[in-house]
């Protein structure tokens, strides 16, 4: 799902945003364009880039705040905090009397006397605390205190806040200073000259002394104005806090309940009309999915009503995107709507908008802003927002396809400093308020649950609803089981923290410049052209393309020229040019010239960093882009692992596999998060992959039981295999119940909370499977691995499994024909013959390339040629390094469990369930002991079984000590020296 962010006009503060926002904290989206005639504005002054939120750079001193550790003992020091109190200041409404007299006289006894005296449930301590705090402090109203440190404490251990921290701090704040001074002045009256001393005293903890203090001072300067005074303080309050703006209180009653006879469901509220004004920082943003279930959404204080007058006429309705193709079960899409607005100041223009269900709330707002609603925008355009969203179960935020970058600022009437779209997707900006004063800022919260949240559903009088009048909300938030979630679901969030690498890990090279010389050039052209000449070949033009590599030399042959005369020249071009690796390419497809690749005397490198800063790799919207180089006309070269499906990699030793292989996966690390891929990394040479060992937690998946992820096991590769086979027979189980062709719509549907998580729905990553070298697989288990490869070539695309596969021996008995067939990407780095290039690519000039990452790029009957991007190890190391250090799952991804994967312990014949055992469990047994032979084929001669059948029955012999583990495509070893032993064990074995 892409999600776009908001890029200003300018275009260089949107990277500033970026990098402000943590990367998986939801974003906001981009503005639709609006549909209706844009006015013209004046432009808004630039807004400063936003900075990243950074702690002052003061060494190593200030570190340690970011120390989850530090950060969670803090967190839990308020929690506790907060239980303290509540525990002494509820003990202190029973015993703080009797202790008063303990704590006050502290100093005269011993800290132990005193404290076997207090009566306090926490000790002499809870006592102090509560007399402190209570008597002499701010009275009962101290016990506002309780929620601010329960607030602080939730929010640092839990990353999260319900409410938000400053908005619990500021009204627990008021509440305990107002409160403890209306008990002041409260028991400022009660006493009187005649009241008993004793009663008078006992009620000095409802003020606490500086409430008294405070009322006592008031009293003597404004008498009985004191109550006013109070009372104007707690208006203030109210007014300025919750920015309330009218009070039509008694119109609202009524119009209310009419609402409430015709209704007949309370109305659904939008969480940012609920919540945006009042404060309570919820992100709408993160919680998209509050839709209003009627079809109107009125706002009486601003003046206009939200009336869902119908769907779009079909020509009306957004163009469906490139990508969609006829579905056999077309997914129930929520029609975009037409919103009209009856604005009740100015009836002569009643505006009407178009909003998609994908509508933002900030494209919404930003959208009826254009349509002259200004004032009304911000709390409008949440009602709207998800008044257009009401129509489907779930709200999207997905950002429409275009690009915000242009969308014009405009100027609301009534607000006097111009606002930009950005500033209404910006979360952390304040809105502003029509007529008061600003409000307080949106605060943004990042939803934590890793697992679909449950199910919040609001319920609340609508009469209540009023977010601009800022009336207190009564929010009755219940669960709910069945009614569908409304928030989608974003598997990032299972590491919310999670920074993908950084560009800087990687080394800076700089840019690179052609290397190739004018001389060179022309000396090249002039021999290319005498050369030809010697054969009776004129050439009408010459061009030449300089790339990292080769330089690409263009002919335009006179007319009447055979293309097979100049290619059979090759040889002799190649001899007159003094260079190894000339490649003809007669004609070149699509353009009717012939091509000669001519090989630079100095070769560029291609750095990976040059490759993966490009905006190509960086904007690519590709589900698995990998930047492989740059071609011979110096384009980088992206391609979607995803759209292969397949990848077969060959090339002679030393000529740039390795570094080939890790080009890929430092591509894929860069662009995927841990929660969208996982690798299963097969290493036979041990060395080569061993290095990305350190991200297992992040992004590897491997078998159940199994110490390491990455598999150096050629035995370990067949049960490998053999899983992931069982894991595309899930996926493709899965995908059949929800209904979805291929793995992208299947967790889109997840993702949007159209799938049951308790029926086995889950989010599937993509799975990417790296075989470092197939020859030594195929030799040592041949059909055992080849059978699986091929399926999951054959099938694994819909459902996200991708192979990559890498030999140095692309010869026959290697990459077979049911291999081949099934990979039709191919990538060859330099081979030694031809035989081995047409074996690979079927094609010639894999022979001809000159090494050093030097790769020909086949997806049928296409060739480019690419230099392959530069990774050394330790930019390996490092990347690996950057993910692995930060936190990640608890372990690697695991694949399904296959019977057997444990099967080289050899014996342990306790756990095998004699009913699983096959009829001629026994009879096998004597056959393989006889024989002293432990081998399928020989079973499959002897008792005349299929291959499975025979395959299953040594598994079981093997579970039962009889024969060894697998050994390739060796026999097994029998373990069993005679039939006499043999009789005893199966004695032995349970019946
Ligand atoms: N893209 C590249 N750009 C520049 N030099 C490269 C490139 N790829 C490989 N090389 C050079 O070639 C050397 C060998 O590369 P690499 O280890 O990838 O070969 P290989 O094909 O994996 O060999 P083997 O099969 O023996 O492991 C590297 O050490 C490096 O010096």
């Amino acid at each position: 799902m892409a999600k776009n962010t908001y890029k200003p006009a300018n275009g260089t503060a949107p990277r500033a945003t970026n990098e402000a926002r943590p990367r998986n904290q939801p974003k906001a989206a981009a503005a639709e364009p609006a549909r209706e005639p844009k006015r013209p504005v004046p432009p808004a002054a630039p807004k400063p880039p936003r900075q990243p939120l950074k702690l002052p750079d003061l060494g190593l001193s200030l570190a340690f705040l970011r120390d989850r550790r530090f950060q969670l003992f803090v967190g839990f020091f308020f929690l506790l905090t907060s239980l303290y109190l509540t525990i002494a200041f509820l003990s202190y409404l029973f015993t703080g009397h009797a202790d008063q007299s303990v704590v006050e006289g502290i100093d005269q006894t011993s800290v132990k006397e005193a404290g076997q005296e207090s009566g306090n449930w926490l000790g002499l301590l809870g006592a102090w605390v509560s007399h402190l705090l209570i008597q002499q402090g701010f009275g009962i109203a101290a016990f506002a205190l309780i929620p601010v440190a329960f607030a602080a404490g939730y929010k640092v251990v839990f990353r999260r806040a319900e409410v938000s921290l400053s908005f619990v701090t500021a009204v627990c704040m008021f509440a305990m200073l107002w409160l403890s001074m209306l008990m002041g002045y409260l028991v400022l009256s009660i006493q009187t000259p005649d009241t008993d001393p004793r009663v008078a005293h006992s009620l000095d903890f409802l003020s606490g002394g500086i409430g008294y203090e405070a009322a006592l001072w008031l009293d003597s300067l404004i008498g009985w104005g004191t109550v006013l005074l109070l009372a104007f303080l707690l208006i203030s309050f109210v007014v300025g806090f919750f920015n309330v703006t009218t009070l039509n209180l008694p119109r609202r009653l009524g119009a209310s309940a009419a609402d409430d006879d015709d209704a007949e469901e309370p109305a659904r509220i939008p969480e940012p009309a609920l919540y945006g004004q009042t404060g309570l920082g919820v992100n709408h943003a993160a919680n998209p999915g509050a839709s209003l279930d009627g079809d109107e959404a009125e706002d009486d204080s601003m003046g206009f009503t939200l009336r869902r007058v119908g769907p779009l006429a079909e020509a009306e309705k957004p163009a469906p995107a490139k990508t969609a193709k006829p579905e056999p079960k077309p997914e129930p899409t929520r029609p975009a709507v037409v919103l009209a607005l009856d604005d009740e100041d100015d009836e002569e223009t009643p505006a009407a908008i178009n909003l998609s269900p994908a509508t933002s709330v900030a494209s919404a707002a930003a959208t009826m802003a254009l349509g002259g609603v200004a004032q009304a925008a911000p709390a409008a355009g949440a009602a709207a927002a998800a008044l257009a969203a009401s129509s489907g179960p779930s709200f999207s935020f997905e950002a429409p396809a275009a690009e915000p970058e242009t969308a014009p600022v405009f100027v609301p009437p009534s607000i006097p400093t111009p606002l930009s779209l950005a500033d209404l997707a910006d979360n952390d900006a304040p809105l502003p308020a029509p007529s008061a004063p600003k409000g307080p800022a949106f605060e943004v919260e990042i939803p934590q649950e890793p697992e679909p949240a449950p199910v919040l559903a609001i319920e609340t009088d609508t009469d209540e609803l009023d977010p601009a009048a800022g009336a207190a909300v009564a929010a009755v938030v219940e669960e709910d089981e069945d009614a569908m979630p409304m928030v989608n679901y974003d598997p990032t969030l299972d590491l919310p923290r999670y920074q993908p690498p950084a560009l800087e890990l990687l080394n800076d090279y700089g840019q690179a410049k052609a290397q190739v010389s004018k001389e060179e050039l022309e000396a090249n052209k002039d021999r290319i052209v005498e050369t030809l000449g010697h054969y009776g070949i004129n050439i009408a033009s010459i061009k030449a393309t300089i790339g990292p590599t080769v330089t690409l030399y263009e002919i335009v042959p006179d007319a009447g020229v055979r293309i097979s005369k100049i290619k059979s020249l090759e040889d002799d071009i190649a001899l007159s040019l003094a260079a190894l690796g000339i490649r003809i390419i007669a004609p070149i497809p699509g353009k009717g010239t012939i091509g000669i690749e001519v090989p630079n005397t100095k070769k560029e490198m291609v750095s990976i960093r040059s490759v993966l800063s490009t905006e190509k790799f960086r904007n690519s919207e590709m589900s698995l882009p990998i930047a492989f180089g740059r071609t011979i006309t110096n384009e980088v070269f992206v391609a979607d692992l995803a759209k292969m499906p397949h990848l077969l990699m060959a090339g002679a030793t030393g000529q740039g596999k390795s570094v080939g292989l890790n080009v890929i996966l430092a591509s894929l690390l860069y662009k995927r998060h841990p929660a969208q891929l996982k690798f299963v990394l097969v290493d036979p040479k041990k060395v080569e992959l061993s290095i990305f060992n350190k991200i297992e937690r992040h992004f590897l998946a491997k078998l159940p039981d199994t110490e390491e992820a990455i598999i150096t096991d050629t035995k370990k590769v067949v049960h490998t295999l053999n899983s992931l086979c069982m894991e595309m027979d899930r996926r493709y189980d899965l995908l059949k119940d929800a209904g979805c062709r291929n793995l992208s719509e299947y967790n889109r549907k997840f993702t949007e909370r159209r799938l049951n998580p308790k029926k086995g729905h889950r989010y599937m990553p993509f799975i990417v499977l790296v075989i470092d070298e197939l020859a030594d697989l195929m030799m040592t288990a041949g059909k055992e691995v080849e059978t699986p490869i091929a399926r999951l070539a054959q099938l694994a695309r819909a459902i996200g499994i991708h192979l990559i596969v890498a030999t140095q021996r692309p010869s026959v008995n290697v990459i077979t024909g049911i291999i081949k067939a099934n990979f039709p990407c191919r990538i060859s780095f330099k081979v030694t013959s031809k035989i081995d290039s047409r074996t690979i690519l079927d094609t010639g000039g894999a022979d001809q390339l000159i090494g050093q990452g030097d790769m020909l790029f086949s997806a049928g009957s296409d060739l480019i040629r690419v230099q392959c991007a530069f990774i050394d190890t330790p930019e390996v190391d490092r990347v690996c390094d950057f993910i692995g250090e930060q936190q990640g799952y608890s372990d690697a991804y695991m694949l399904p469990e296959v019977a057997g994967a444990d099967g080289d312990a050899g014996g342990g014949n306790e756990d095998m369930d004699p009913a699983d055992r096959d009829s001629m469990f026994e009879e096998a047994a004597r056959v393989i002991v006889q024989h002293q032979q432990g081998s399928t084929s020989l079973l499959q001669r002897r008792l005349k079984l299929g291959y499975n059948r025979a395959g299953r029955l040594i598994d079981q012999l093997e579970h039962a000590g009889i024969v060894g583990p697998f050994e390739g495509s060796k026999a097994r070893e029998v373990l069993v020296p005679d039939e006499y032993a043999l009789e005893q064990l199966l004695n032995s074995l349970p019946k």
